[in-house]
């Protein structure tokens, strides 16, 4: 039974708690259908990728991008985007409301290998940061995406498959930060009634952003090298399997999961998969299309600790079941279009 009544950090300066029968969503009907949307920590591999796609979906003016760095002219160009630290709750609070902020994707954090070099960081942004966007999610009744990974899971998960539900003791900041997400995301739904959603993510292959310091930035980086000089340096060793998926389909499971009726969620958080490789599987196909491309292995030992803890296969069968999760993208179809982004950019480059 669920008792929507808000602590008292909710609504600032007013202490008052909401009651139990309060409606949380004020708008009209015409009004709800049109989200507004807010992401943060949007600079990052995925977010400017998402922000194109909401914009599709709900107008270009409807979904706001945010961050702490300086955007790109292309990407300032593209739409709203505004500073935004969420270790500042006041501010992301007043985002929220002078906006009319609907729907939330919580996209800041520390991944795996640059969260092991900085810990006390990674806890701040992701534990603290995950704190403020729970409240002032819960306070303004939005509906909250908060991505977690296959980092969550650790050494004594089942590995191959790894199901949704299963021993989760990871052993990075990271895989912490985000089962602690995962865990928190779902208590307040089940005390506030926040509605809360939440994918695993596998590793995350785009063609035009750079990954932001994880144990499966390898699998991005082969394809710049093999288009650029024919030669990769692979941080993992060639055996290292691990699930992946195109960025197309990463993005459109969170909007469709983000899109489903609630009835159809046994879950609040689901594993989501495409395909799984080691480096050497993903060498020898893209070998088929640049057959020169030559790989030698100097193993990071802090990545490949980490990718030895991880899943090897992922079990995404209840986000099948539930919502009709079904991916685009398997390893031969992936090659073909990161490789075809890279030769015509490179293309385009050499003909300047
Ligand atoms: N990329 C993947 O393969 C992958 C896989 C699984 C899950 N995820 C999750 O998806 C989300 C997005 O991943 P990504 O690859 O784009 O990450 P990223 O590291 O590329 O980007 C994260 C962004 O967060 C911003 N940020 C850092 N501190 C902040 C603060 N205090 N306030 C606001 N923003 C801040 C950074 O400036 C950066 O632009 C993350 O939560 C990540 O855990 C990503
Ligand atoms: C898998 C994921 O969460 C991220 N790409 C990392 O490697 O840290």
């Amino acid at each position: 039974c669920r008792a929507p009544v808000l602590p008292s950090r909710f609504l600032g300066t007013s202490p008052r708690q909401i009651p139990m029968d309060a409606n949380f969503h004020s708008t009209t009907f015409s009004e709800a259908d049109q989200q507004r949307v807010l992401i943060t920590g949007g600079l990052g591999q995925l977010g400017v990728g998402l922000a194109s796609f909401l914009r599709k979906r709900f107008g270009k003016d409807n979904v706001i991008l945010s961050d702490i760095r300086k955007p790109p002219e292309h990407v300032f160009l593209s739409g709203p985007f505004i500073y935004s630290d969420i270790l500042d709750y006041k501010n992301l609070r007043e985002i929220v409301v002078n906006n009319r902020i609907t729907w939330l994707f919580h996209y800041s954090a520390l991944l795996s290998a640059v969260g092991e070099a900085n810990v006390s960081l990674a806890r701040a942004v992701n534990i603290t940061g995950l704190h403020n966007v729970l409240d002032v999610a819960a306070e303004h009744g939005l509906r909250l995406f908060v991505p977690s990974t296959i980092g969550a899971f650790g050494p004594t998960s089942p590995r191959n498959p790894t199901p949704d539900l299963c021993i989760q003791r990871p052993r990075t900041i990271y895989g912490v930060s985000k089962v602690h997400a995962e865990l928190m995301g779902e208590y307040y739904y089940y005390r506030y009634g926040l509605d809360f959603r939440c994918l695993r993510y596998p590793g995350i292959i785009s063609a035009d952003s750079q990954p932001g310091g994880g144990t499966t930035d390898y699998a991005v980086q082969i394809f710049h090298e093999a288009v650029k000089n024919g030669r990769f340096e692979c941080n993992l060793k060639p055996d290292t399997r691990l699930p992946m998926m195109y960025i197309d389909d990463c993005l459109r499971a969170t909007l469709e999961v983000m899109e489903a009726p609630a009835e159809s969620l046994s879950m609040r958080t689901y594993n989501i998969n495409a395909m799984s490789f080691t480096p050497a599987e993903l060498a020898q196909e893209v070998r088929k299309h640049v057959p020169e491309l030559q790989v030698t292995y100097s193993v990071d030992p802090v990545r490949q600790a980490i990718a030895e803890s991880w899943p090897m296969n992922f079990d995404d069968s209840n986000a099948r079941k539930d919502w009709g999760w079904k991916h685009d993208f398997d390893l031969p179809e992936l090659v073909t279009t990161m490789l075809n982004f890279h030769g015509s950019e490179s293309r385009v480059a050499r003909a300047n």
